[in-house]
């Protein structure tokens, strides 16, 4: 199929590259020109496993252009994909300002009926929006809104493409509905099909849902260390049960990233301007908001940091394997460490660039060795494997002071301490994990 995408970021892109992958032909718009340049020469502007050498290949083979020139994105396409950023606007709403400018744009350049796909995260009802929207421009054409949430993670985004649970499709028009689902055909995914908006609400429960998972298993780790049991243990022995699941039982410091929060935030405003108040959500947020304090509160309760002192912040991304610094936890550790005067040295191994929009000034390594050289306490923010990876004697050997406090519990404390490590971590009282299972 002829296919136009709004929108190059992570969604967008990987979209795009993917669908020319099972054999469509897909032309990819996006407002910046420094994207488009980067990706006409081949070169993604995210770091994602896998995407460049798709890219690439998709490009040689022509099922795959760049363009910031809307009529080549949208005339003459059968699909066009709305995949613009929504983020947090006003009181934790979906900012859509993004996805109306697009509407108008498409409105503006189609040349003949078509379907518009709404990848974007959207609350209930703006596909409806989009519709009139395009309607409301006087486009001669017929188009059909049809809500196709993205549900791949950062880092794992190929792999999802491609393995996915299940692909959503949510619209009122069955054609328009059934075009979208042979598409996806070559994909072998199983298709979920229903209306448009309970398709919109799909995408914001299921964020909603994982968060809760993370906030409820936060909590039980802080109940670990007030009790002395281990949270891993606890997880695990939990996530055994099948309507359970093991899966995002993982205690830290808390959940980051481009999406958690915002959709999270975007629920419980969307059922507040419903007339309704989403009480546990409203809680999971709090709980995330006290668990990103946790690595400051335990180092200061050891009285770790003094003006001069020598931190190492290892890790910025929000998670492993991405560049991704939008809502890290690590900007508030940053801040802390800053407010209370440490001289600090952050580490990440792809990262850095990303930060250094945030904080400017900062001292950057993307060497883990040079990180903790001669510093006098180390917080772990990112479960990198480059981190996880090193033994106690890393620690003692380079740090002035091996005093840690691990928000991402990557060692196993038993270990550590007797390695000669002051080690902190969350939800496991300086316990190892002990859990042996028999058949
Ligand atoms: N990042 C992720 O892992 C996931 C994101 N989502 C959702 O997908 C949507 C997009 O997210 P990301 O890809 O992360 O955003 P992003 O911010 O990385 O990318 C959005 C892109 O749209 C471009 N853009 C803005 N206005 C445009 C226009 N009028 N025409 C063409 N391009 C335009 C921007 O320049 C930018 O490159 C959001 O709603 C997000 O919640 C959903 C699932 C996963
Ligand atoms: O809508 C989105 O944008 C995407 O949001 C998440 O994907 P992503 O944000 O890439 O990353 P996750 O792997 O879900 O991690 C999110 C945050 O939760 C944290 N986390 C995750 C799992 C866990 O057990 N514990 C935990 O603290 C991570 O460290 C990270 O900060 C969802 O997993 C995707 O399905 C969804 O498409």
């Amino acid at each position: 199929m002829n296919i136009g995408i709004a929108g190059t970021g992570y969604v967008g892109l990987v979209t795009g590259v993917c669908l020319a992958e099972v054999g469509h032909h897909v032309t990819c718009l996006d407002v910046s020109q420094e994207k488009i340049d980067m990706l006409k020469g081949g070169h993604s502007p995210i770091f994602e496993p896998g995407l460049d050498d798709m890219l690439q290949k998709n490009i040689r083979e022509e099922r795959l252009h760049f363009t910031t020139d809307r009529s080549e994105a949208y005339e003459n396409k059968e699909l066009i994909f709305i995949a613009v950023g929504t983020p947090e606007g006003e009181n934790g709403k979906a900012d859509l300002s993004y996805v109306k400018t697009a509407a108008r744009e498409i409105a503006a350049s189609i040349t003949n009926d078509v379907v518009i796909v709404t990848k974007s995260t959207v609350p209930v009802g703006t596909n409806e929006m989009v519709e009139d929207t395009v309607k409301a421009h006087g486009s001669a054409y017929q188009v059909h809104a049809v809500s196709n949430p993205e549900f791949l993670r950062e880092g794992n985004a190929i792999h999802d493409a491609f393995h996915g649970d299940r692909i959503v499709i949510g619209g009122n028009h069955q054609p328009a509905v059934e075009k979208v689902a042979e598409l996806y055909a070559p994909f072998d995914i199983p298709i979920v099909r229903t209306d448009t908006k309970s398709a919109e609400l799909i995408k914001y429960a299921s964020n909603a849902f994982l968060a809760t998972k993370i906030s409820f298993i936060n909590e039980i780790a802080n109940i670990c260390e007030i009790t002395g049991a281990n949270v891993e243990a606890v997880a695990q022995g939990m996530g055994l049960d099948k309507r359970i699941g093991t899966q995002f039982l993982k205690a830290g410091i808390g959940f980051g990233g481009s999406c958690f929060p915002k959709d999270t935030k975007a629920l419980t405003s969307m059922s507040a301007e419903a007339g309704y108040e989403f009480r546990m959500l409203n809680a999971v947020l709090e709980v995330n908001e006290l668990q990103h304090n946790k690595l400051m509160e335990k180092a200061n309760e050891y009285s770790a940091i003094e003006k001069g002192t020598k931190a190492a912040v290892l890790g910025l991304a929000f998670k492993p394997n991405t560049d991704d610094t939008r809502d890290t936890p690590a900007i508030r550790i940053i801040e802390e460490l800053q407010r209370q005067g440490a001289d600090i040295v952050a580490y990440d191994p792809i990262a850095t660039d990303k930060m250094k929009e945030v904080f400017p000034d900062l001292t950057y390594t993307n060497s883990l060795e040079e990180a903790v050289n001669g510093a006098e306490t180390a917080f772990i923010i990112t479960d990198w494997a480059q981190i996880k990876e090193q033994t106690p004697a890393f620690f003692t050997k380079h740090m002035k002071r091996p005093l840690i406090f691990d928000g991402r519990n990557c060692f196993d404390p038993g270990e550590m301490v007797s390695g000669g490590v002051h080690y902190h971590s969350i939800g496991r009282s300086g316990n190892s994990f002990r859990m042996t299972m028999s058949t």
